[in-house]
């Protein structure tokens, strides 16, 4: 099924976001936590592909495959190309069709951590064209409402990020973010440039000192106070930091979905008990949004 559809379905959508386990490591090793993100009932689940510039990229295939023909819910493949040729990118656009996979998150992706880019792509609008042009895939893209990383400006941004939603693309999800009237600012110039797909939420629940340094090497998104002393006063206890953080996000999807967002994706950095507990106090939400639209 084309995720482009339960947008179509529902006023807000709810995924999920896993990354596959290493390669020395069984792949029945994240059976647990599938089995547990099942329960929450996510619309779909994404799973990442070389996360951060990572070279972890062989299971994406699989592990997309598994979710759909085993937990029976919808996925979505993360597929970068700044590391790869055509010839490979064609590989994985094969492999993921024979195992029936829908959709896929089309990125251009980290520069690589070690050695340097291809160069057959650049960009992610590169990728999004070829997918369009050669297959039948529904296609999503990434978008950052604080303006990506190597961006003069995020007018800028926001006008590439037209040129590559016109390519092709279903819907977009965000760049985490910790300040919610950003992304407010961010929907309303993005609307104004005329791009009308849907927008999902990108939700980071930050519940470990290590994952903040990541975070903002990753996305450089900018922290407010009121986050800055949960992770100042916290730091040095994971029970409280890991409470702390849950209750942020919860803050930011009450918002959010109070805002007409389009959609929640929550990071869950492959945590089950963090989503879960989050989707349980935001669940009633959703429902009673879902439950309002007519036809
Ligand atoms: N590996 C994964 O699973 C995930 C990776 N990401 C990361 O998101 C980041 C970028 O990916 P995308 O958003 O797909 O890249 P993109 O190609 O849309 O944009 C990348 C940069 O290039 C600029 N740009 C875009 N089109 C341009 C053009 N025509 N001329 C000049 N500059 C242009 C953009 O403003 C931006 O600074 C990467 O860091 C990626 O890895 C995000 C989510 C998941
Ligand atoms: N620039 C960028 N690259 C990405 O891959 C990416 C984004 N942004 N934003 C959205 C999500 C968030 N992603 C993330 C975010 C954090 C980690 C991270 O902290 N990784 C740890 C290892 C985690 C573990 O194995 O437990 C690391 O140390 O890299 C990974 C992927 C993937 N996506």
């Amino acid at each position: 099924m084309k995720i482009k559809s339960i947008f179509d379905e529902k006023e807000v959508v709810f995924s999920l976001e896993v990354f596959p386990p290493r390669a020395d490591v069984p792949i029945e090793n994240i059976y647990q936590t599938l089995e547990e993100l099942k329960d929450i009932d996510p619309d779909y689940i994404s799973v990442t592909y070389g996360a951060g510039g990572g070279v972890h990229k062989n299971r994406t295939c699989e592990l997309s495959s598994i979710i759909k023909e085993k937990y029976k819910v919808e996925a979505l493949a993360h597929l970068t190309c700044i590391n790869s040729d055509q010839r490979t990118l064609n590989k994985i656009l094969a492999r993921l069709k024979a195992k029936n996979i829908d959709n896929v998150l089309a990125l251009r992706g980290d520069k690589p951590v070690d050695g340097d880019p291809l160069g057959d792509y650049n960009y992610a609008y590169q990728l999004v064209e070829h997918i369009k042009q050669q297959t039948n895939f529904g296609i999503a893209a990434a978008c950052y409402p604080e303006g990506h990383l190597e961006t003069e400006s995020l007018d800028q941004d926001i006008e590439y990020l037209k040129q590559k939603v016109d390519y092709g693309v279903d819907y977009l999800i965000s760049q985490m973010f910790f300040d919610n009237s950003l992304f407010y600012k961010f929907r309303d110039k993005v609307e104004e440039k005329g791009i009308n797909v849907p927008i999902e939420a990108g939700i980071m629940p930050v519940i470990n000192k290590k994952q903040v340094g990541r975070i903002i090497e990753l996305s450089d998104a900018y922290f407010p106070d009121k986050f800055q002393k949960i992770l100042d006063k916290y730091e040095d206890n994971p029970e409280a930091l890991r409470d702390a953080g849950i209750a942020y996000a919860v803050e930011q999807i009450v918002d959010l979905i109070s805002s007409e967002v389009d959609g929640i994706h929550l990071y869950t950095m492959n945590n089950p008990y963090v989503a879960r507990r989050i989707k349980e106090a935001v669940g009633s939400l959703i429902t009673h949004i879902n439950g309002k639209k007519v036809g």
